[in-house]
């Protein structure tokens, strides 16, 4: 058995013991050439009794993630994203529909089955569920112990977990003298251990600063990119689906909101409820330029000021010759935020252009061969700083 990170395969299952009896069903050694670490939901519906009435926490939930994917669930509190999740490993049976883990409905599952699922499946957790009187070693041998693998071997894959992670000099350490990024660092090797397909976030680094968050999420890419497991991440900061995931779903009241390519959700939000949780990486106008912009045109030398979006999918950039050289005056950038996702350029540049004219057709200037921006929309007037002193 060998972990090396730059092969697939040596991140199986590890081997057993003569006496550990190996799961028979098709879902503990899926189909050769077929899908590995592939979710799918259907119809999905999860309501909770509880004292004070019934809870829907999921209704009508359909989605598939396809193997070696980043998926990311996003939403407010409340809006079903942990439910969710645990539904995928069998934590949380639905109430209606079902969830089928390389294209097994897991409701067929008896016990040892869903055992063998577990360790399909890791998960890490927000607040690293280490146990505290155990050393690092010892934490991340743990589901190989359970699984009843020789120590010998244990031994081996820990210390190679400890590299893949970088923390091969903390083997001994116990948790309380680890970094927040260290701790959970910890809890994704724990995760691994088993050598899982899929690989469950629960708001993975909502307890870590924004440096270390940067590092997780960068450790997770490269689990992925390197092992090809799949990762679900749940989180409420849309600055983490942006940083890592392929795909989307915003969770709204237990509800798909909106579901899709990263890109395309960040670029032209459908949702309102979409658009709040982007709010946040929005940059609003500068309050200076709010308070100088006018709705008519001032007397005297003036600019009219622009507002160009950019949603991505075509390849047109924001490219200053050529806008100055369409709009046929002087431009000055008063604001801009542009961004990249999955090599998509999205974002605004709030612009002031001098001696344009009086009115244009800004819609033909967002079309075809002769588009500058996905939009184009005038926000007002301001004075020519340039020719007005
Ligand atoms: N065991 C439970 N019993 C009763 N109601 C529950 C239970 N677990 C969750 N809920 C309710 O289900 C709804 C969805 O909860 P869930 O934890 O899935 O949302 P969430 O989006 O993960 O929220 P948060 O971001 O706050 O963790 C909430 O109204 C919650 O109060």
């Amino acid at each position: 058995m060998e972990l090396s990170i730059t092969a697939r395969q040596s991140l199986t299952a590890p081997s057993r013991p003569e006496h550990v009896r190996e799961p028979t069903v098709a879902l503990a050694t899926p189909a050769r050439g077929g899908p590995h670490g592939k979710v799918a939901l259907r119809g999905v519906g999860k309501t909770y009794v509880s004292a004070a009435g019934p809870v829907q926490a999921l209704q009508d939930i359909d989605l598939e993630i396809a193997p070696g994917s980043i998926f990311g669930i996003i939403g407010r509190s409340g809006a079903g994203k942990s439910s969710l999740l645990r539904t995928i490993n069998r934590l949380e049976r639905p109430t209606s529909g079902r969830v089928e883990v390389d294209d097994v409905d897991l409701a067929t599952l008896d016990e040892t089955q869903l055992v063998a699922l577990r360790r399909r499946i890791g998960m890490i957790f927000q607040h690293f569920n280490l146990l505290a009187a155990k050393t690092v070693f010892d934490n991340i041998a743990l589901p190989l112990r359970v699984a009843g693998v020789p120590r010998a071997q244990i031994t081996q894959r820990v210390h190679e977990l400890l590299a893949l992670v970088g923390l091969q000099d903390k083997a001994d350490s116990y948790p309380r003298r680890l970094s927040g990024g260290q701790k959970q660092r910890v809890g994704i090797a724990r995760a691994l251990a088993s050598g899982p397909e899929i690989l469950l976030c629960d708001e993975a680094t909502s307890a870590l600063d924004p440096e270390t968050t940067q590092s997780i999420l960068q450790l997770l890419r490269d689990i992925n990119r390197k092992l090809g497991i799949t990762i679900i991440l749940i989180t409420h900061e849309m600055s983490v689906i942006r940083e890592i995931a392929d795909r989307v779903l915003v969770l709204e009241q237990g509800r798909v909101a909106e579901l899709g390519e990263v890109w395309q959700v960040f670029g032209k939000p459908q949702h309102a409820a979409t658009r709040a949780l982007l709010a946040p990486l929005q940059h609003g106008l500068p309050q200076e330029l709010q308070q100088a912009l006018q709705p008519q045109a001032p007397a005297g030398r003036h600019e009219r000021v622009l507002q160009l979006e950019f949603h991505g999918g075509d390849g047109l950039q924001p490219d200053l010759q050529r806008i100055a050289a369409v709009l046929g005056g002087r431009v000055r950038v008063l604001q801009a935020g542009v961004d990249h996702i999955q090599g998509h350029t999205h974002g605004q540049l709030v612009l002031a252009v001098a001696d344009a004219p009086a009115s244009h057709d800004w819609l033909a200037l967002t079309q075809g061969a002769q588009a500058i921006a996905h939009h184009i929309k005038e926000l007002g007037y301001v004075a020519d700083p340039v020719h007005s002193h």
